[in-house]
Parts: structure tokens; sequence; C-alpha cells
């Protein structure tokens, strides 16, 4: 049996992760460490938690002793590193907190696999799953990110993302050890935290509340389903080669402003709006700072060495997405409330 470490597993694209690897692998022994911080939630894996081949520690990645205790005792044959602050706006205003899990959550968990790892480095893979905010930004057109566009970071948030994958290759080229990375673009779906563009603006629409739009909503990201993203991670984790990285994206290019107008078309028609009663909602704020202008990323390498594709048609995936939020009450309500109220609050009102 094999027994995979998979870090922030209760967090949005982790528990899809854990999610496949649970269903798909009965043989497999996964072991969900996750220190379960606001974007961490154990609700996200109810529907698997009492399968005999899924495992949850709480605990952090910081923490260097507890690292080194948990590959002590555990005898992982593979890691698949995903816990991360991931919020842009929120490493703005806090960025030793992204230096401190990105970038030495990261390395204790490369030291851990180097020492406990030694002897037999060339049968466990170390993945570490990143963003394409790494390589920077992009003006409108049609060129892309390619697995050879230079590192150029932006935020607090891609700083730090992208030092952690430096550090990958270099533990890759320094010890030896089997590496992969992948650089994904934005992902959607289910059991993403109210604060991301497509979830909080979700939510807002259906309580009537505003929708921010950062300056003239003209910022382009590329969006793909998260089940796409867990199935791309699972292909790479298998066949990559060792020390390879991987753009993972959708081919799905949106600015900010007509996304949110078909989201607000969709729910309209959902909620049983007259159409553009939602649209009425959206309230131009000021921007983020630095805010990068357009991300766009070639995922051709994904596509023909590994055979993997996305699946659904955006306006397809953004249909489900409303659907499972507004079927999903209690969860949506559950993570706007309660302890976890401000940080919905501070991402909401903080424009
Ligand atoms: C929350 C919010 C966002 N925006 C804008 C800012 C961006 O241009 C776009 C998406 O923002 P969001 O914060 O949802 O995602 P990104 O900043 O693109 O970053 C996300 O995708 C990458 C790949 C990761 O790696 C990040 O971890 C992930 O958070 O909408 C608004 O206009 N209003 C809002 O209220």
């Amino acid at each position: 049996m094999k027994k995979i470490l998979i870090t922030g597993g209760a967090g949005f694209i982790g528990s899809h992760v854990v999610r496949r690897f649970v269903t798909t692998y009965p043989d497999y022994e996964i072991v969900n460490l996750d220190k379960l911080t606001y974007a961490g939630n154990l609700e996200n894996l109810r529907d698997i938690e009492n399968q005999p081949n899924y495992k949850f520690v709480k605990g952090d990645i910081v923490d260097a002793a507890f690292i080194n205790s948990l590959f002590e005792t555990e005898a992982f044959d593979g890691v698949i590193h995903l816990a991360a602050e991931s919020h842009v706006d929120r490493s703005i205003t806090n960025p030793t907190e992204f230096v401190m899990t990105n970038v030495v959550g990261t390395v204790n968990l490369l030291n851990a696999a180097r020492t406990y790892w030694k002897d037999n480095y060339g049968e466990k893979r170390f993945y570490h799953v990143s963003t394409d905010e790494v390589y920077g930004t992009l003006g409108e057109g049609t060129d892309m990110f390619t697995e050879e566009t230079a590192y150029d970071p932006h935020s607090p948030y891609s700083a730090s993302k992208a030092s952690s994958d430096h550090f990958v290759r270099a533990y890759a080229d320094t010890y030896k050890m089997d590496t992969v990375i992948s650089n994904c673009s934005n992902n959607y779906g289910s059991y993403h935290f109210p604060e991301k563009l497509i979830p909080l603006s979700i939510n807002n629409i259906k309580h009537n509340k505003p929708i921010p739009i950062y300056g003239k909503g003209e910022n382009i990201r590329d969006w793909l389903w998260v089940e796409d993203h867990a199935r791309a991670i699972d292909v790479i984790y298998h066949q990559a080669e060792s020390g390879s990285t991987y753009n993972i994206g959708g081919h799905n290019e949106w600015k900010n402003i007509d996304l949110i107008k078909l989201l607000c078309k969709i729910m309209d028609r959902k909620l049983g709006r007259v159409e553009g009663e939602s649209e009425k909602l959206i309230t131009y704020v000021t921007d983020r700072a630095g805010h990068d202008l357009r991300y766009a990323i070639d995922a051709s390498k994904l596509e023909k060495n590994l055979n993997w594709k996305p699946s659904l048609q955006f306006e397809e995936g953004l249909e489900k997405t409303v659907d499972w939020y507004l079927e999903n009450e209690a969860w949506l309500n559950n993570v706007t409330s309660g302890n976890y109220q401000h940080y919905y609050e501070e991402q909401y009102t903080n424009r």
C-alpha cells in the first residue's frame, strides 16, 4: 500500500485532490495534513472521511519539529503539497504570513523529505502545486505563459509561491530529489471560500449585496474547473518526468466584468429574477494594489505529453458551480458566519 501525504487537503483545491485520490486509488493510504485555517474546512470532505484509506492529521507545516516527527512515524511514499496561503488581497495586508506558510512551510517539508527519504530518493516523489501568478502579468493580446517563461512575480503571494518553486528545484538539483511542479491558472467550483471572485459574487448576488469589481473590471483571468485541475494533478503525479514542470490551464480567458455579467445572468435565471436585476449590484471599487492585468497559460505540454484536456465548457461549469452553492446553503452560511464571519466580511467590506 502506497502512503501519500497531501498537505492542505481541507482547502478548496486540496479537498478535490484528496477526494479524487481516496476514491480512485483504494490501494493508496491518503494522509491529509491541514492546519484548518479559515480556508480549510473538514466539511469539504464529509463524503469521504470514513473511507478506510483516508486519515486526517491537524498540523502546521511551519512547525519543523512536528513535520519531522510526522515523516518519521508515517513513512510516506510521496507528497503532494498544496498547503498555502492563497489569497492575493490578504498577502498585501499581511505578507509575512505568506512567507511563513508558503516559503518556510515548503522548505520544512523538503527538509523532512531530504532527511527521511535519503536512502531511496528515486522511489519517492515531491510534487509542489503552484500557480501561474509566478510568471507575472501579460498585456492584452494572444501571448501566453509557457513553462519557459521567466519568473516575474508581483504580489507578496506570487513572490512567496515563486520562492517555494525555486526551493523545490534547488532541492532537486542539490540533493537529487524526485520533484515535479505544476503552475495552474484560476480555479472555480465547489467548496471555494467566498473571498475569491466567483464564490464571493455568488453569495453577494444571492443576498442582494454589492458585487465589488476592482478597478474597471478589465483584468483577465484564465478559468479552470477545479476537478479538471485535480485530474491534472493525478496525471502529473503519476506520469511526469522527474524534475519537470507542467502548466495547467483552461484556454478560457475572461475579463472580470464579462465573467460577472455572465454570472449575474445565470443567477437571475436560477433565482427567478428579472434579467438584468443582479447586474445592478455591480459596484466598481478601488483597484487591487499592483493588480496583474492578464494571466493566460499555455497548457499544450500537458495536453500533448500526458494527454490531459479540460473537460467542461466554462458556461456549463459556471452553471454547475452556481447550482452547487445554491444547493449547499448550509455550507455557504457556515463559512460566512460564526468563526468564519470576519474573514468573509473582511474581504467583502475592505473595498
Ligand atoms: C475578490 C475579488 C477579486 N476581483 C478581481 C481580482 C482578479 O483580477 C480577479 C480574480 O480574483 P481572485 O482573488 O478570485 O483570484 P486571483 O487574484 O486571480 O488569484 C487566484 O488565482 C491564482 C491562479 C492563484 O494562485 C490564487 O491563489 C487565487 O486566489 O477578480 C474583483 O474584481 N473583486 C473581488 O471582490
